[in-house]
């Protein structure tokens, strides 16, 4: 089997201070192969940003490792890029657009043309080539965000971490920017690793949906998404198959409502199964 390009082995994250101690994330292990875009859905407060501060090395994992091309992650990653929630917080209202995409490049030490080459095709790719010399605030909030991704898109990072980017657009704007996303994805064959909390949209851009329990976090399922690869917000969202899909990720997060880490380890135990939606392995299989 080949390795895969992110590994998250038993991530553990408590928080310790001002006399509080909160258990966010109990115990994650997954993987995402080279090229993946997995979604990861969970309850409010079920640890999603703290997996995904984990991940970027924004954040040390209180037990457990994440491992990014064979090298383990103990700071922020130079192959990996963040989208935050909020783009109007992430952006440099006194910085042009170009400005805004261009200054993570300055790190890496690329030549003025190779910097003006890449800002040039990744606002192209976003759709926002015309308003390279604009400010932020004379953009509205959709637009905004798709230059927060294009500065991420021309970092040409490996892996592309996504945390609840478009919560704060309307919903028009939302699926526009779901289909960027997904033709992007297959534009750059860039590993996309998304959060949200809209099972919908889980469904719609994933391949994989990691289903995530209330905190102490773990994963409660790892489902794949065998809808066809050519999704449209018509079509896709009208299927048959889209309607099981949601309507089983959904009962998983009612159930991940009521049911904690530590409820969930206890029934693999009870069954010998690891992931909910899968049948149940005896614990000790022989006869
Ligand atoms: N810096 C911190 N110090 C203490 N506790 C924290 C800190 N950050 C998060 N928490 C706690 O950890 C738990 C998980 O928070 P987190 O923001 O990771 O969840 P989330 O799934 O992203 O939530 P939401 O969907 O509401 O954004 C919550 O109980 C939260 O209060």
């Amino acid at each position: 089997m080949t390795q895969p390009l992110l590994d998250v082995a038993g991530v553990q994250k408590t928080y310790t201070g001002s006399g509080r101690t909160v258990e966010a994330v109990r115990d994650l292990t997954f993987s995402v192969a080279d090229g993946e875009l997995v979604c990861i859905v969970g309850p409010s407060g079920a640890g999603k940003t703290t997996l995904l501060k984990c991940i970027a090395g924004l954040l040390e994992p209180t037990a457990g490792t994440v491992t990014l091309a064979g090298s383990r992650v103990d700071g922020p990653p130079e192959a990996m890029a963040v989208v935050f929630q909020e783009y109007g917080r992430s952006l440099y209202p006194w910085m042009t657009v170009e400005g805004n995409v261009e200054l993570p490049l300055k790190q890496k030490k690329l030549d003025k043309a190779r910097r003006r080459e890449l800002v040039r095709d990744a606002l192209e790719a976003v759709g926002l080539a015309d308003v390279h010399g604009a400010y932020p605030w004379q953009l509205s909030g959709g637009m905004q965000q798709r230059v927060a991704i294009a500065r991420a898109v021309a970092y040409q990072p490996k892996v592309l971490l996504m945390d609840e980017p478009f919560a704060a657009v309307d919903a028009q704007t939302r699926a526009d920017l779901e289909d960027l996303i997904r033709s992007l994805w297959h534009k750059l064959g860039v590993t996309i690793l998304f959060v949200t909390h809209d099972i919908d949209e889980s469904v719609y851009l994933g391949q994989r949906v990691l289903v995530l329990s209330s905190s102490p976090t773990v994963i409660m399922e790892d489902l794949a998404i065998d809808l066809p690869d050519e999704r449209n917000q018509l079509e896709t969202r009208s299927s048959p198959r889209f309607a099981e899909l949601r309507g089983h990720v959904y009962e998983q997060i009612q159930l991940a409502k009521h049911r904690k880490g530590d409820q969930h380890q206890a029934d693999e135990v009870a069954t010998g199964s690891h992931r909910a939606g899968q049948p149940a392995v005896a614990a000790d299989p022989r006869p």
